[in-house]
């Protein structure tokens, strides 16, 4: 497994936030997280990525248990992207990428070759190679989210998790973004909160509600109608595209 989280529960300001989560990601796997706002993704993500620190429970990553490993260690491996992530303005598109390269490498060490390749192939990944010289602030919101990704990439880790990476995106970019996350052989936790593109990219999907698992499985195991309205207050008609083979869900109304 390539990361298990046991009965996991966080507070803040002395509210619980997190509430007795246990989910278990096989390696390389794609897990979509799903919520309405205010549900737990990105305090979950926060906790699987060692930025804090869980109240109770356990979070392992392979064999390692989170709270034994060195900041460091845990860079090395797991990468992340933030909603709103921000970057220093006056920086070009390939600094920011190099970034990703800084858990790998000593503080004197030269820039290498593999750190080299790990930064032209994040930027081909993404698309952005050809503005690899660009000022950061000259770029898009879009083209920003595929930096930060890029980033990641750079970062070569075991274990990526993504928040939300689709917002600002055009739908090619949303679809290329996605499919190029579920292909990868590195286990993904990725916040989504587009449901349909959730059933589309991801091998399981975690549903949480109020801090708490409402569900976890196969998209067409876990994306119900009554799913749908229990957790998020939303009539919904769920079927299976005849184009693509995944659930596809059309939305109704809100339940008043
Ligand atoms: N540092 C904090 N201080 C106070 N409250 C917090 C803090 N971090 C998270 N919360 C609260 O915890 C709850 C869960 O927040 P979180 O950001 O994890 O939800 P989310 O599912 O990612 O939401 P969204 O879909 O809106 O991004 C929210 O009610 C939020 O206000």
């Amino acid at each position: 497994m390539s990361i298990s989280i046991s009965d996991v529960h966080w507070a803040t300001s002395g509210v619980l936030v997190v509430k007795g989560v246990s989910l278990e990601v096989p390696t390389g796997q794609t897990l979509g997280l799903i919520g309405p706002n205010g549900s737990g993704k990105s305090s979950l993500l926060r906790l699987i990525g060692g930025l804090r620190k869980v109240k109770s429970g356990v979070i392992t990553l392979g064999d390692t248990r989170i709270e034994t490993m060195p900041r460091r260690d845990i860079a090395k491996r797991v990468a992340f992207v933030e909603q709103q992530a921000t970057t220093e303005t006056q920086v070009t598109v390939t600094e920011v990428v190099r970034l990703g390269r800084t858990p790998h490498r000593g503080p004197l060490a030269p820039w290498s070759t593999v750190d080299e390749e790990a930064v032209d192939n994040a930027l081909r990944q993404v698309g952005m190679i050809g503005k690899s010289r660009q000022l950061w602030h000259t770029l898009s919101g879009g083209e920003r989210q595929r930096v930060h990704i890029a980033r990641a990439l750079a970062q070569t880790p075991s274990e990526l998790l993504l928040d939300e990476p689709t917002n600002h995106l055009d739908i090619q970019h949303q679809l290329e973004i996605l499919s190029l996350v579920s292909k990868l052989p590195i286990t993904s936790i990725v916040a989504l909160h587009d449901l349909n593109l959730a059933a589309m990219f991801c091998d399981r999907i975690a549903v949480l509600s109020q801090g708490r698992l409402a569900a976890v499985g196969p998209a067409d195991e876990v994306l119900t109608e009554e799913l749908i309205a229990d957790v998020f207050g939303v009539r919904a008609h769920i079927e299976r595209s005849p184009h693509h083979g995944r659930q596809h869900i059309h939305f109704l109304d809100c339940i008043s």
